[in-house]
């Protein structure tokens, strides 16, 4: 069987992402993490009128630096529209947020006036513009304001709905099935006293509907399935036909209990299997296709080997898929936070460990255990790392990425 080199499962995945069918999106509904197809520019002005920042009064050119009197004529407030107009040796009351009558050379807040019957004194002199954010300081309209492959959230939202745009266009929402492969599965609630003998409790999908979830893929089914090579194959051809994204686990390796091969490969159309094994540990056994609807993928078994797979080429995929352009597997370099010796293969190694900071620099502690049998350290794993050769030294720098923490990665890539 043929194994690719990780660089070639990557460059063959990137090859074969989906198109995306855009749909416009509006902004006032709340948002799961998309991303822009198309730049977006401002409808309206942002700020739309000239307005003050503070409360206070508005004066003329004329009335900046002098102590005469001047008299109060109107009153606006924030949501008013403008009737009044200030002219020297008058000012206007003005709340913050309020629009700035015609002639306005600048606000002075109310705590550097006196206030003496219907007139105000200047306690000091005012700079022309203090206190007022002019119409389109923050943006005019016709501006690009954001671009396509910007992360919209509820952040992106509040500009611009701020700058009159009421729709923007991106990808079609992704929906996403997991089927999980194995006899020896247990997929309810804990029984007392454990699993059955030979039995394991399912544990693979957890992460992968929580990842997915957070990237704004919809989790339209999770299943489980015997290994049984008919009911497997049933049940992705069944999945395949529904979802955009269908993710298999278990049983991608050579035995004659190992379906996830036939069962990809039964799919409908005749679709090529991209790959079938990395030269990738933990993660060898790995299978990927388009599918008529979209695109299958074929996970190890091993948690830890599936997590590995899945994060290193499964989001990164998804997230081109979704319009995320400069996704790529680890993103970002990171120094080695002690040394790993592990036995020389020809495979790249993915090490599980923890980034943080310490000062300015990104740190990369691996875990003690990483074999693929080892899953109980992904409770604090938060990254991994890419190892090519079999010994790296404390200092050494490394491709990492995060597998948590989404908001600080999304910015990231
Ligand atoms: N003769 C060979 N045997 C194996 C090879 C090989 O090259 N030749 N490759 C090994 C490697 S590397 C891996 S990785 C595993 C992957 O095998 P499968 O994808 O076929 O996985 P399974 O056999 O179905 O399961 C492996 C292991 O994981 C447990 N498991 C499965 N699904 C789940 C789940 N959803 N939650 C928790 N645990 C799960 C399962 O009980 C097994 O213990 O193959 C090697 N074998
Ligand atoms: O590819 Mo396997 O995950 O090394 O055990």
């Amino acid at each position: 069987m043929e194994l690719v080199t990780f660089d070639e499962a990557w460059a063959r995945l990137e090859r074969h992402v989906p198109a995306t069918i855009n749909i416009p999106t509006d902004v006032w509904n709340p948002v799961e993490p998309r991303w822009l197809t198309r730049d977006v520019s401002a409808a309206v002005d942002l700020p739309p009128f000239s307005r003050s920042m503070m409360d206070g009064y508005a004066i003329h050119a004329a009335d900046l630096r002098g102590d005469a009197p001047l008299r109060v004529v109107g009153d606006v407030r924030a949501g008013d529209a403008l009737s009044v107009s200030v002219t020297p040796g008058q000012a206007v009351r003005v709340r913050t947020g309020a629009p700035v009558p015609p002639g306005t050379a600048a606000v002075v807040r109310e705590e550097w006036v006196a206030v003496e019957g219907d007139a105000i004194r200047l306690l000091r002199p005012v700079i022309s513009g203090e206190s007022v954010q002019p119409q389109g300081d923050d943006a005019r309209r016709g501006d690009v304001i954001a671009r396509a492959g910007q992360l919209v959230d509820g952040q992106t939202q509040a500009v611009l709905r701020a700058a009159g745009v009421h729709q923007y266009t991106c990808p079609r929402p992704l929906a996403a099935a997991v089927l999980a492969t194995g006899s020896e599965l247990v997929t309810g609630p804990h029984a007392e006293g454990g699993p059955p003998p030979g039995h394991v409790y399912a544990a693979t999908d957890a992460f992968l509907q929580s990842t997915l979830s957070h990237l704004g893929v919809e989790i339209a089914a999770v299943e489980h399935a015997p290994d049984d090579l008919d009911a497997i194959v049933a049940a992705a051809k069944r999945l395949a036909a529904k979802v955009d994204l269908l993710i298999l686990t278990g049983g991608a390796s050579v035995g004659d209990a190992d379906y996830a091969r036939a069962a990809l490969a039964a799919l409908d159309d005749d679709a090529p299997l991209l790959f079938e094994r990395i030269w990738m540990r933990p993660g060898a056994p790995m299978l990927a296709r388009p599918t008529s609807k979209g695109f299958a993928f074929g996970l190890s078994g091993n948690p830890a080997a599936a997590y590995v797979q899945f994060h290193t080429l499964v989001v990164p995929f998804v997230m081109r898929w979704l319009g995320v352009r400069g996704a790529r597997p680890f993103p970002l370099m990171a120094v080695l936070d002690g040394d790993v010796h592990m036995k020389p293969v020809k495979h790249t190694r993915v090490l599980r460990g923890r980034l943080r900071l310490q000062r300015a620099t990104l740190m990369f502690q691996p875990e003690d255990k990483q074999s693929s049998g080892s899953l109980a350290g992904l409770v604090s794993t938060n990254a991994i790392a890419r190892m090519d050769g079999h010994h790296l030294a404390r200092g050494a720098t490394v491709p990492v990425a995060w597998t948590r923490g989404w908001v600080p990665s999304l910015g990231l890539v």
